[in-house]
């Protein structure tokens, strides 16, 4: 469903500032398959992600969904195959439209049609029962302006907007990260409902270990643009904390110290 063929990417190359964010890196992703992405900051998760969703071009590799060539593709055409949540809640959505308007982008997304063509009654319908299941009452906030919700409602919003067109491939960015923990442990619920319900295929980068062994059906660690350790569903039900802290003990260079990594 999707493959990452050989992808590297080197940031100011050839300069004191040279980066090799992702070194010959190969991940394929089966139909449904949910991943945990986890690794030291820099490890090139964040960039692993940018590559996917085609935001930035590699030097070298090949991306592909469902066998076509998306790194390759120009934005609007590649709209459909993806869908995103970042770490800042203010990234996904629009402040100064509404949430009905705000969805109603969401739903048009790689279509080429007005903004207009989304308000009919029957899709505000849809809107309020998709609102409903966030269970944070926005249902009858239709018309209320984005910048209005907190950022825990606008993480959850953006989640609904990206799983909304059915991408095929869902890329989420520690996107519980800038939460709270309460309101991290809502819209982490509300992810994995929304991931299980669309059966969507997904990379998830957390540095939350305990979250990244329990979510999802794979986990990744990643180290200088590699990945150093998988695991699959079997073992994944097996893992501890302690474990990935052995394994990331055990890579050469990394260090306990990385207090994000402990999450
Ligand atoms: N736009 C950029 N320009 C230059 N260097 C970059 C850029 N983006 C990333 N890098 C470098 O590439 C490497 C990988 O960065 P990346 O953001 O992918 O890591 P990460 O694993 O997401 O880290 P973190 O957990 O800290 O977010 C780092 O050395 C980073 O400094």
């Amino acid at each position: 469903m999707l493959s990452v063929t050989g992808v590297s990417k080197t940031f100011f190359p050839g300069t004191a500032n040279e980066r090799r964010a992702l070194n010959d890196l190969t991940l394929m992703l089966g139909e449904g398959d949910f991943v945990t992405v986890i690794g030291s900051n820099g490890a090139g998760k964040s960039t692993l992600l940018n590559a996917v969703s085609g935001k930035l071009p590699v030097d070298t590799g090949a991306i592909d969904i469902d066998g076509v060539r998306v790194n390759r593709l120009p934005d609007h055409k590649r709209a459909k195959y993806i869908g995103r949540v970042f770490q800042d809640p203010l990234a996904g959505t629009a402040p100064n439209l509404t949430i009905e308007e705000n969805l109603s982008l969401a739903l048009l997304r790689g279509q080429r049609r007005g903004l207009g063509r989304g308000l009919s009654r029957k899709r505000r319908g849809q809107f309020g029962e998709q609102l409903a299941m966030l269970e944070l009452g926005l249902e009858d906030r239709l018309t209320a302006k984005v910048g209005l919700l907190s950022g825990g409602q606008r993480q959850a919003l953006s989640l609904l907007m990206a799983g909304f067109t059915q991408p095929r491939i869902m890329l989420l960015d520690e996107h519980t990260a800038a939460l709270d923990p309460q309101r991290a442990e809502l819209v982490t619920s509300i992810t994995e409902r929304i991931v299980r319900e669309g059966g969507l295929t997904t990379l998830m980068v957390t540095h939350n270990m305990e979250q990244a062994i329990r979510l999802g059906n794979r986990l990744i660690m990643m180290h200088e643009g590699r990945i150093v350790y998988e695991a699959d569903d079997a073992a994944k039900s097996k893992l501890t904390v302690q474990d990935l802290l052995r394994e990331f003990t055990n890579i050469k260079g990394a260090t306990l110290s990385d207090q994000a990594f402990l999450g």
